[in-house]
């Protein structure tokens, strides 16, 4: 049986693909697995039994990523299944910075019980004028699954859309409408657009991308929509560039105390992606991820180890994960040929610092053997699947 723990709530579909080897709960002892969606687990004790780490999810800000790494702990995510759940609540949000329907909505709530409501409404509405998003520029930062989506969607309400990604993906340059602008620079996206929205994940390169310096170069009234991290977005910079007008509105999915109740912010409890659509997508694809590795030593989907994958060809698998240095593999056969294992299919694959492989083997793998290899200086987990 193999222990899963939930750190979070888990769509049924993703959790019923384990199937009946598995068991899931929240709280769970010596785990295999955990499946996560945006649980803080940079301050977690992880237990010697966890193999492996899926998050449901794309952002992987809430995990310690490289540490995993250090301790052999494998970390997925799923990326792309909950991209359409973001961009439709980005598509709202473009209309709810332009047409001042928050304010609007709880205006017209206040007049309840009052007299004369349709001519109130006449005298009142002026105030939440808005433009129209048709001819405006957007400019979309991170061309990724849900940037891609933004863009092209945006594009076909009529915006023009200026896109900026200076690691555009070969699927993503596919995947995108031949109409978007590419910008040459993020600071042509600040110079140019109405509209800006950031889709990068959060990392030390991109904390406070949106901050003073950005906002001394935007244009007066542009509106600003983050649905990706609220430290992508400096707080204190947001404030006094709305308070000047130098932003229009500011539309997050990451409300912290010094946004909430602030004129022209709108604040939405990180609802991206809160569809039971995107959470069955998220679900089912963690959960294959980790069964597939659990069972099989596969890596799909990995943050911080190679993608690798093999179908099975003898009744022995030893899945090694390593670090990305030379002459590792003549270690591994040199242990695997003193010992008498025979490698009968193996694939290596490295990524940055880390690698990973895999051998199918004949011949008795005993705990000595494991051992063995995991001893080897630059192997941070070895593991034999029978
Ligand atoms: N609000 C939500 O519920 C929600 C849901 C899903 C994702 N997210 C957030 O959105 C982020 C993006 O998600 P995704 O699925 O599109 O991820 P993705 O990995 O498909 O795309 C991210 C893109 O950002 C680009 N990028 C990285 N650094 C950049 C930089 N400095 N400037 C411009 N582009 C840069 C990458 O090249 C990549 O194309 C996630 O990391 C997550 O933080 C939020
Ligand atoms: O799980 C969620 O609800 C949010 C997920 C989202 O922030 C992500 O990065 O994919």
């Amino acid at each position: 049986m193999h222990n899963i723990l939930c750190l979070n709530k888990i769509s049924p579909l993703g959790t019923d693909r384990l199937g009946e080897n598995y068991t899931y709960a929240a709280e769970i002892e010596n785990p295999e697995g955990i499946l996560v969606r945006s649980a803080a687990m940079h301050d977690m004790e992880l237990p010697n039994s966890l193999l492996a780490i899926a998050r449901a999810g794309a952002g992987v800000n809430n995990i310690p990523v490289e540490k995993c790494a250090e301790a052999g702990i494998v970390v997925f995510n799923t990326p792309g299944a909950n991209a359409n759940a973001v961009k439709e609540l980005v598509l709202a949000a473009l209309l709810l910075t332009s047409r001042k329907i928050v304010p609007a909505i709880e205006w017209a709530q206040t007049l309840k019980g009052t007299a004369d409501i349709s001519k109130q409404v006449e005298k009142g509405k002026s105030a939440f004028a808005g433009p129209e998003i048709l001819g405006k520029k957007l400019g979309v930062i991170g061309l990724g699954a849900i940037g891609v989506l933004v863009a092209n969607a945006a594009q076909t309400l009529g915006m023009q859309v200026y896109g900026f990604d200076p690691f555009l993906s070969v699927d993503a340059a596919w995947n995108l409408s031949s109409d978007i602008v590419k910008a040459a620079s993020v600071d042509e996206i600040f110079e140019k657009c109405d509209y800006i929205t950031i889709h990068v994940p959060l990392n030390d390169s991109t904390r406070g991308l949106i901050g003073a310096d950005a906002l001394k170069k935007v244009k007066k009234g542009v509106r600003v929509l983050n649905f990706s991290r609220g430290a992508l977005v400096d707080t204190d910079a947001m404030l006094a560039a709305l308070a000047d007008g130098t932003v229009a509105a500011y539309a997050t999915d990451f409300p912290d105390d010094a946004l909430l109740g602030v004129e022209n912010v709108i604040a939405i409890p990180h609802l991206g992606a809160s569809t039971p659509e995107s959470e069955d997508n998220c679900a089912v694809m963690a959960a294959e991820e980790l069964k597939d590795y659990i069972e099989n030593g596969n890596i799909r989907n990995a943050v911080n180890f190679p993608n690798i994958s093999m179908a099975r060809g003898a009744d022995t698998r030893i899945c090694l994960a390593h670090r990305n240095i030379p002459n590792t593999i003549g270690s591994f056969t040199q242990v695997c040929g003193e010992a008498g294992i025979n490698i009968e299919n193996m694939l290596s694959k490295s990524r940055g610092d880390w690698a990973y492989t895999i051998l199918d083997v004949t011949g008795d793998v005993t705990e000595d053997v494991r051992e063995k290899l995991a001893a080897l200086s630059p192997v941070v987990r070895a593991r034999v699947i029978k």
